[in-house]
């Protein structure tokens, strides 16, 4: 995989550019105020509420969508993926003149067809691989989370100078900036996020946590036990990898993590996460999603909230409020 770093960018290609960053929630805000403090010319393209609220309370122009289509020369849509395409439709297209670049953090709406761009425009991805409140804490810290870069159309000849350029602008290649596709990306950002990082995660902690109070354990034990040690597990794979966590926790801790976590995760759920890829290479999962918000979300809310409703919620809850780490105060 091609690998760019600080030196293989030049905040010089954006010179005279103007930057629209349509939405302003997670990585809308970071991106944004990442680029203004790059010295980049950022506005905002918003509705009217609460993101167009904290993006004037942060000092920026701000714009409905269409205004700032019209004024900019790159467009990053940082809105939810589901609601892209009419506004695409709507407010961008009939702004999206000759030369400019539509550039997304995510590739869900190009991969699966949702938004069909004109051919003399250039279609990019810098797409950050964290939290869009983490891209922001991770900048100011002097630091970067790792982007992705993808271009899909490339009309100009400069789609990836401009990329690179704003994944410079966000952070990104104070980490590292790796060069994929927007199937790539579209594909394992979903699996990750469903498998892995967010579904597996959680349905995981849940399982143990069900696990030790059906066993007449304690919430507050089981929830320190499974969750809030997660973090500080989870940190250390982060830094230095599976030995790194390993040179840390007890032998013992070693031993029955390497005897007993395949039991957990064994063949049913090598099966189940060959069954959820393939639903996303198919594109059976965006159907799914796409139907799903064509109806307002019954699925979605209602799981949502019975997972909102769950013990580990309360107790965790509780258990912070205890802690000062933890007080916005
Ligand atoms: N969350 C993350 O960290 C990551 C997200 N991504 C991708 O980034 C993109 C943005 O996601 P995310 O930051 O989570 O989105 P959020 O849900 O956090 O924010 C969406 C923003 O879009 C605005 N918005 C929603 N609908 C409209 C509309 N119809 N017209 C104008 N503005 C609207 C919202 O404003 P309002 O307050 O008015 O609702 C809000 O400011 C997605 O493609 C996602 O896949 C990629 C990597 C990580
Ligand atoms: C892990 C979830 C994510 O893919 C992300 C923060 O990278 C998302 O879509 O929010
Ligand atoms: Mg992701
Ligand atoms: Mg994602």
């Amino acid at each position: 995989m091609e690998k760019y770093y600080e030196s293989d960018a030049d905040l010089g290609d954006l010179a005279g550019k103007t930057i629209a960053v349509i939405g302003y929630g997670s990585q809308g805000r970071g991106q944004a105020l990442n680029l203004k403090d790059s010295g980049l010319d950022v506005i905002i393209g918003i509705r009217p509420g609460k993101s167009r609220e904290q993006a004037e309370k942060d000092g920026l122009s701000v714009f409905d969508v269409s205004e700032a289509a019209r004024r900019a020369d790159v467009i990053q849509i940082l809105l939810p993926d589901e609601n892209q395409a009419q506004v695409y439709k709507n407010e961008i297209m009939p702004y999206l003149s000759e030369n400019k670049c539509l550039m997304f953090s995510h590739g869900f709406n190009i991969h699966y067809g949702q938004i069909i761009p004109p051919k003399d425009v250039d279609v990019v991805m810098v797409a950050p691989k964290g939290p869009g409140h983490m891209v922001r804490r991770t900048f100011e810290e002097g630091k970067g989370v790792p982007a992705l870069i993808a271009i899909e159309q490339d009309y100009t000849g400069n789609a990836k100078k401009i990329a690179l350029a704003y994944a410079k602008g966000i952070g990104g290649t104070r980490a590292v900036v790796l060069e994929t596709s927007f199937r790539e990306e579209t594909e394992t950002d979903l699996f990750g996020e469903q498998a892995v990082l967010c579904g597996g995660v959680t349905s995981l902690i849940k399982a143990g946590f069900e696990t030790l109070v059906g066993a007449g354990y304690a919430p507050e034990m089981a929830y320190l036990e499974v969750l809030h040690e997660m973090k500080l597990i989870v940190d250390l794979i982060y830094e230095g990898g599976f030995t790194n966590m390993r040179d840390s926790i007890s032998n013992t801790a070693q031993y029955g993590d390497i005897t007993r976590g395949p039991r957990v995760v064994g063949k049913e759920s090598y099966e189940a996460m060959d069954e959820i890829l393939c639903e996303i290479q198919t594109g059976e999962f965006a159907k799914e999603w796409i139907l799903e918000n064509m109806v307002n979300r019954p699925v979605f809310n209602a799981l949502t909230r019975s997972d909102e409703e769950h013990l580990i919620e309360e107790v965790g809850a509780e258990i912070r409020s205890m802690m000062p780490q933890f007080r916005k105060d």
